[in-house]
């Protein structure tokens, strides 16, 4: 280290800021005057109207408040940028060592094909690989994947050599052969070809094997396969524990001669009456068989189907840590989630543009974004509980000096022998070490206690994405994965880890502010369900709820909508997005408030009550073929009898019903000027309609196998019906 100290990374803030912060400060002055218009406003005892007036009254407190709270990470983003370069004038010895988990849970919604080019695109990361070591962590415990994870062994002595002669990107086998364009350019012609052969001819004996459920019985003459014995299931199983490639050992080395990084295929101990808690137990099991094997120092968690899709994001994420002056605060570093196959117009919101461009640079001005589970490098210290302190000092050199050690045999039982069952009874796993149990978001309660314990985090995202996903291909999925992220976040913000109580005096508030954007996703589904409803039904009843345009009322409604609108809009363009992409955006906002986190407010409240308990429903990374066409061809799938869908259609029958009815009351009470009044109701059932046309195309129009199934048409049609019957009487 010089006398000369020289930073690692720094820190831009964004532009702009005081414009917005102006802006911010008039859209709060027409909120208010929107509260004060309802408290003013509302139609007396008796008169028509009252209740929906306190229920609209009480939505919009709700939006003014949940708008207040967002404001948190929109005030000043700030944007870091590292120097790898520097990095590299250090002495390579003097780095640390990193292990690699990735978590994979089932071979059919996982396919092992995926999973392997995962932990390859990982085992060619530009640093030593006598440094690095790569576990996966099979929470089905299948053959098959460990099937996989062999042949990937073998692949890699061709793989990683040709990733570092040609500086291949990205180093997914998977990611790199897909790729329309020509990256042959850069490459031997020859030998690139033969090296997708070789690709090809292991993904397809792969995808065979996986077809037919079950390995040839050669097979089983290997080191590992004996480990599977007939009558073992995903759900019961011993705990396994492969070395598949021993960095240490002399003899694993590439086709080049160089060193390989250490490979391990892990599968902790299933019993069916031992609760697994999901994939945070997972990685606690990962957490403790590494400490065994590896012990480094930092470790980079991923999920199955995040591929590294940039060579450096080891250096840079080190870049952090190893800062002389700011490093030692730093917990952990947090990359975006961002995927691979969202669509130019994004139908389902996959984008995330605005969470990675604004909303988390957003958190990182207040101590760091949260942990989203895949793409974060941690210090293995900070996983195992410990709490910040001036005076901690990093052990770089951890688990270096580990050559001599024992063998790998030894090393596979010790592993094992902490990854069973019974290990974590009567410790504090899953409490105050290690990720946190009883969260459907274990990653951002873990990461908020880590923070509360007075660590830092920081976030990155480099202009050559780090890592790049699978993003859900169906709505059903999408609305899945939306529930439960809403139900475990709103969880969070209930319990005693929520970011007000356990944050005080620990955390700013911005910060606090910041974690409650996302857990009050949940209970922001009731105004908007309401919203969405009961103005419409008072179209229909003719009650005005809203000032007409000649009243200076109208003018706060007028700027705060479209001030929001506008202003969402433009972020969103900034950010990346399309304008049709934004107007999906809008939709996805309305289905997941309507659907995923009315359930997930339901499924929270259920668990207090301890009526139901936690599950996770693992996101599928594959679709079938006709699926998937609709897919790229932007058509929203349906195709399955969810109870989410009957909502939806609900929802979009009766704004229809209401829109038709309002207008038709229209034309014969009032004509035109009848209109005044409820100008805002129609426009806004208008806006509805307009947004959900996707829905009535799927409800009427559409034959495909995607569209409404007929029962889920048939029960919104009766409850739409039912509805605005009701109210018309
Ligand atoms: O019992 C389980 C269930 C899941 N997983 C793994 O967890 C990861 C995430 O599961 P996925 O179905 O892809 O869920 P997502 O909604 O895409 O995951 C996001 O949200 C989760 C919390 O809800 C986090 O755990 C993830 O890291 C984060 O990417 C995958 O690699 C799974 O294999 C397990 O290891 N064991
Ligand atoms: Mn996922």
């Amino acid at each position: 280290m010089g006398e000369s100290y020289e930073a690692l990374f720094e820190t831009k803030q964004a532009k702009g800021r005081l414009a917005y912060k102006l802006f911010a400060c008039s859209m709060l002055v027409g909120i208010c005057s929107i509260w004060l218009y309802r408290a003013t406003h509302a139609p007396g005892w008796g008169e028509e109207g009252r209740w929906a007036w306190m229920g609209i009254f009480a939505a919009e407190l709700w939006f003014g408040f949940y708008w207040i709270i967002t404001q948190s990470v929109r005030w000043n983003p700030i944007y870091r940028f590292t120097h790898p370069e520097k990095l590299s004038q250090r002495d390579e010895a003097e780095l640390p060592n990193v292990d690699i988990f990735v978590c994979t849970a089932d071979p059919i919604a996982e396919p092992p094909i995926l999973v392997i080019s995962t932990v390859l695109s990982t085992m060619a990361y530009n640093y030593s690989p006598e440094k690095l070591s790569v576990y996966l962590s099979d929470d089905a415990g299948s053959i098959l994947t460990f099937y996989a994870l062999w042949e990937a062994s073998h692949f890699a002595k061709h793989w990683l050599p040709f990733c570092k002669k040609y500086n291949v990107e990205p180093r997914s086998p998977a990611a790199y052969f897909s790729k329309l364009c020509n990256p042959r350019d850069a490459c031997i012609p020859t030998e690139w070809s033969s090296m997708k052969n070789l690709y090809e001819e292991m993904a397809d004996r792969i995808d065979s094997i996986v077809m037919l459920g079950k390995i040839p019985e050669e097979l089983r003459a290997n080191k590992g396969f004996s480990e599977w014995s007939s009558g073992m299931t995903s759900r019961n199983h011993p705990p396994i524990v492969q070395i598949l490639i021993d960095g240490r050992d002399q003899c694993s080395i590439d086709n080049d001669g160089n060193a390989l990084p250490t490979l391990v295929y892990m599968a902790r101990e299933k019993r069916p009456q031992h609760h697994h808690n999901f994939k945070a137990g997972s990685m606690n099991a990962l957490i403790r068989a590494s400490s065994e094997i590896s012990d480094s120092p930092i470790t980079l968690n991923l999920d199955c189907d995040m591929y590294s899709n940039n060579s450096e994001s080891v250096r840079h994420a080190l870049c952090f840590f190893l800062d002389e002056d700011k490093g030692q605060d730093i917990g952990f570093v947090q990359y975006p989630q961002i995927f691979d196959n969202v669509t130019k117009n994004d139908l389902y919101g996959y984008s995330f543009n605005v969470f990675t461009e604004v909303e988390f640079p957003g958190f990182d001005n207040w101590g760091g974004p949260p942990y989203i589970g895949t793409g974060c490098f941690h210090r293995r210290e900070i996983l195992c509980g410990k709490k910040y302190s001036k005076d901690y000092k990093e052990d770089w050199k951890r688990g270096i000096d580990r050559k001599t050690a024992k063998s790998a045999c030894i090393l596979e039982e010790r592993a094992k022998s902490l990854i069973t069952c019974t290990y974590e009874h009567n410790t504090q796993w899953g409490q105050e070490i290690g990720l946190k149990y009883d969260c459907p978001v274990e990653d951002v309660i873990t990461g908020l206690s880590i923070q509360c314990r007075g660590w830092k985090s920081v976030y990155i995202s480099p202009s050559r994405k780090a890592f790049l996903g699978v993003a859900p291909t169906t709505l059903a999925q999408s609305l899945v994965q939306f529930k439960r992220w809403s139900e475990g976040n709103f969880q969070i913000f209930l319990s005693k880890y929520c970011p007000f109580i356990l944050g005080r005096g620990k955390i700013k508030l911005g910060l606090q502010m910041a974690y409650c954007v996302y857990g009050l996703w949940a209970p922001n589904s009731l105004p908007t369900l309401y919203y969405l409803v009961i103005p419409s039904l008072c179209l229909l009843k003719g009650i005005s709820l809203f000032p007409k345009i000649t009243s200076p009322w109208f003018m706060s409604f007028a700027y705060v909508t479209i001030g929001k609108h506008v202003y969402g809009l433009v972020e969103s363009l900034q950010c990346g997005d399309t304008l049709a992409g934004w107007w999906n955006f809008q939709r996805m906002w309305i289905l997941r408030r309507t659907t995923s986190f009315l359930y997930g407010i339901t499924s929270t409240i259920l668990k207090l009550l301890r009526i139901s308990e936690m599950g996770f429903a693992i996101t599928a990374k594959v679709s079938d073929g006709d699926a998937s066409k609709r897919y790229e061809q932007d058509v929203l799938e349906f195709g399955s009898s969810s109870s989410m869908f009957v909502i939806i259609g609900a929802v979009a029958m009766l704004n229809l019903f209401c829109l038709v009815g309002g207008l038709q009351r229209l034309v014969v009470d009032g004509g035109i000027m009848g209109l005044e009044p409820l100008f805002i109701q129609i426009l806004l059932c208008g806006l509805v309609v307009a947004i959900h046309l996707p829905i009535y195309e799927a409800l009427f129009i559409r034959k495909d196998k995607g569209s409404f199934p007929f029962s889920v048409t048939f029960l919104s049609f009766g409850f739409a019906m039912l509805v605005s019957l009701l109210t018309m009487v």
